[in-house]
Parts: C-alpha cells; sequence; structure tokens
C-alpha cells in the first residue's frame, strides 16, 4: 500500500447535558466533556477518535484540558508526515516519546483505526482479527443517589428491554446506608436482573473485607474496585476471602497493571477499558493476560460518547468470552450526541454496524453547537 501521510490532528472539546447527575464516589456528574480528534490523511480520508474521562481529574492522571493540550503540542508534531496506514509505527513512534497518557493515546489509535478502516471499506472489527459477535450486552449504572429513584429507574429499563444488568455506585455515603441501599434495589429486582457494585476506591481494606460479605450474601453478583488502586496486597486478601468476585478497574492504568495484577491473583474479573490501555488493540493485550490467566472479562467504559463507544464495542466483538458482559450505555447517558445517528440499543444489547472504520459520521452543526470554542 502506498504510504498515505497524517496531515493534521485536529482535537475539540465538547460539553453535552446528561439526562440526569451521575454520583460516582469521587465526583457528581452534572454533563460529561469529550475529547473529539480528527485526523486528516493526505488521501482525503478523516479518523475520527475520542479521549473522554470522567470528572476532569478526579479520576484518572488525565483531563479533557490536559488530552487535548498533549495532542496538539507533543503527539501531533511526532505523527504529522507519519504513514497513517502503519498504526503499529504509529503507536511505537508515540511509545517512545510519551510516557502514560494513555486517554490520548486511545483516541489517536481509535482514529487512525477508523481511518484504515474507511481507506480498506472494513469495519475496525475486522482490523483487529475479526468479530465473533455483532452485538454486545449492555449493563446500566444506577447512580441517582436515591434508592426509590433508582429502582423505578431500573424497573423502566427491564421494561423497555434496555438493561437487566445494573451497577450501583456506591463509596460516597456511610457504609452502613450504601449497603442498606444496595439490598433494597437487589431485593425489588430479585432474579430479575443482575445487580453489582462499583465503590471507585472509596473504602478502606477493614471496612471492605466486611461489606464484600454482606454484599456477597445478599445476592450482589460482581463487587468492583472495592479499595484503593495502590493497595495491590487488600485486592488479594479481598480476592481470597470475598463470596462476591472481586472486578479491577482503577487498578488497571496500563496493560503492565493487568500483568501484575493477574500475577498476584489480585482480582477474578477485569474491566476492560481502551482509555485505560491506550487503545482499542492496546486493551486487546490486556484482554489476553486476562484470557491466559483464567480472569473473567467485563467490557467497561469512561462514559464516553458514541465514538468512544464505538472504539471500544468493536474491540470487544472481537473477544472469545465476556463472562461478565459489557456497560458501554455512554451515549444513553447524554441528552444529545455530535454523530448523524445514534448508536443502536435494542433488545439489552448494543448491535454494531459492519459499516467501515467505526462505521460513524460527525454532525457538523450539533459539533459547531456544543464545541467549547465556538
Ligand atoms: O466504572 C467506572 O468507574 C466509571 C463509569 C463506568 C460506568 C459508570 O457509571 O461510571
Ligand atoms: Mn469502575
Amino acid at each position: 500500500m502506498p504510504i498515505c501521510a497524517i496531515e493534521s490532528i485536529e482535537t475539540i472539546i465538547v460539553d453535552l447535558p446528561t439526562i440526569r447527575p451521575h454520583k460516582l464516589a469521587m465526583h457528581t456528574m452534572q454533563n460529561q466533556t469529550l475529547v473529539i480528534i480528527r485526523v486528516r490523511c493526505a488521501d482525503g480520508i478523516e479518523g475520527i477518535g475520542e479521549a473522554t474521562t470522567i470528572g476532569g481529574l478526579s479520576y484518572g492522571n488525565e483531563s479533557p484540558d490536559s488530552i487535548k493540550t498533549n495532542i496538539d503540542r507533543h503527539f501531533a508534531p511526532l505523527l504529522i508526515g507519519q504513514d497513517a496506514s502503519n498504526i503499529n509505527a504509529a503507536m511505537l513512534r508515540l511509545e517512545r516519546s510519551i510516557r502514560g497518557n494513555t486517554f490520548a493515546k486511545s483516541g489517536i489509535e481509535s482514529a487512525l483505526l477508523d481511518a484504515l478502516g474507511k481507506r480498506l471499506n472494513l469495519p475496525v472489527s475486522e482490523l483487529l482479527g475479526g468479530r465473533v459477535r455483532d452485538a454486545l450486552p449492555v449493563a446500566w449504572t444506577l447512580a441517582s443517589g436515591n434508592t426509590e429513584k433508582d429502582i423505578a429507574e431500573a424497573e423502566k429499563m427491564l421494561d423497555l428491554r434496555r438493561h437487566r444488568i445494573f451497577k450501583l455506585k456506591i463509596g460516597a455515603g456511610e457504609v452502613c446506608h450504601d449497603l442498606a441501599h444496595v439490598i433494597a434495589i437487589k431485593k425489588a429486582l430479585g432474579d430479575r436482573a443482575s445487580v453489582r457494585v462499583d465503590v471507585n476506591q472509596a473504602w478502606d481494606e477493614a471496612v471492605a473485607l466486611r461489606a464484600c460479605k454482606v454484599l456477597g450474601d445478599n445476592g450482589i453478583d460482581l463487587i468492583e474496585q472495592p479499595i484503593s488502586r495502590n493497595n495491590r496486597g487488600g485486592m488479594v486478601r479481598l480476592n481470597l476471602s470475598s463470596p462476591a468476585p472481586i472486578m479491577a478497574d482503577e487498578s488497571i492504568e496500563c496493560v503492565e497493571d493487568a500483568f501484575n495484577l493477574a500475577r498476584e491473583g489480585a482480582a477474578s474479573v477485569f474491566a476492560l477499558k481502551i482509555a485505560k490501555n491506550g487503545g482499542p488493540r492496546a486493551v486487546l493485550r490486556t484482554a489476553a493476560i486476562a484470557e491466559a490467566a483464567g480472569i473473567g472479562l467485563y467490557g467497561g467504559t469512561m462514559l464516553e460518547g458514541g465514538i468512544g463507544t464505538l472504539a471500544s464495542a468493536h474491540a470487544f466483538l472481537t473477544l472469545n468470552k465476556l463472562a461478565w458482559d459489557t456497560e458501554l450505555f455512554g451515549p444513553l447517558l447524554l441528552t444529545e450526541d455530535i454523530l448523524t445517528e445514534p448508536l443502536l440499543y435494542r433488545d439489552f444489547h448494543l448491535h454494531v454496524s459492519t459499516a467501515p472504520g467505526l462505521g460513524l459520521a460527525i454532525d457538523e452543526e450539533r459539533l459547531a453547537f456544543f464545541r467549547r470554542d465556538k
């Protein structure tokens, strides 16, 4: 294939409203901020990617502002003039000069895959080796902060046949109150739904030791990141003692973290996130480590909009087993998106088309309206 140079890279910060406040242990989201990445190539093809985090710097090491600045100032000069079709070479070039910054790398890798797919007339899932499914089961997060509201929201999702897996965000309140909240929701939904919790690192080990037992004994299927990512020994001990499986989320900030967690036995399920590994190809390296270690897989999200959600979905479609399903509901938390077509959620699944690249197009008017610098 002749060399097709990267001509320009544009980063655009977009602020979109959410359907309701989304309450996490470390931050309450009132809206969501996406960083859209447009990689323009010499053959006129444009690759589109997204790098999105939650709550500025309250969740991870990168913020929308740092992602934009770092791509504009540090990534773009390394990539302009390089072959857009050689994703290995482009990503290795970044890796040699740029430490960390996996969110920004993920957005760039997604955009390069989108461009290559459009160039070759193939969906990104096929560039990643081929899909073994066309749709993914999708969990919903109940995070209004109110038990009755959360139960009503879950009932609505079941009626709509949109979700039958619910993740509850806890950790911000008193432990006893949080446990009562979770147990009340599980009681109301019974066997009609899988109920899981995400503590977002809020507990210490002593609290988690007791709380995980209560959760497991009350029918909670999965406990996500109960304690700090820094307490790896504690994760190992909890994973041994908890009656419900422990899932690592914040513990994985790169592929090497995944290897160390697997080696130490610190979790029996991994949340896969393209943003935390450096892209759709990078996340599959973490998936391979998990598969080799007998660790279950869950398709995670950073509450991306449609672009990041599809980039994640194309990677997850290629996996042999996704024992714990996915939570790719980000676009459904937003009242607006910037794509010409919404993603297709039906019968508890996200359905992913086989259109070239990520299979999406930007609605330029909406983008112009929602971009922060307009
Ligand atoms: O998992 C997280 O910690 C982040 C995110 C994913 C779903 C959700 O509601 O929040
Ligand atoms: Mn989480």
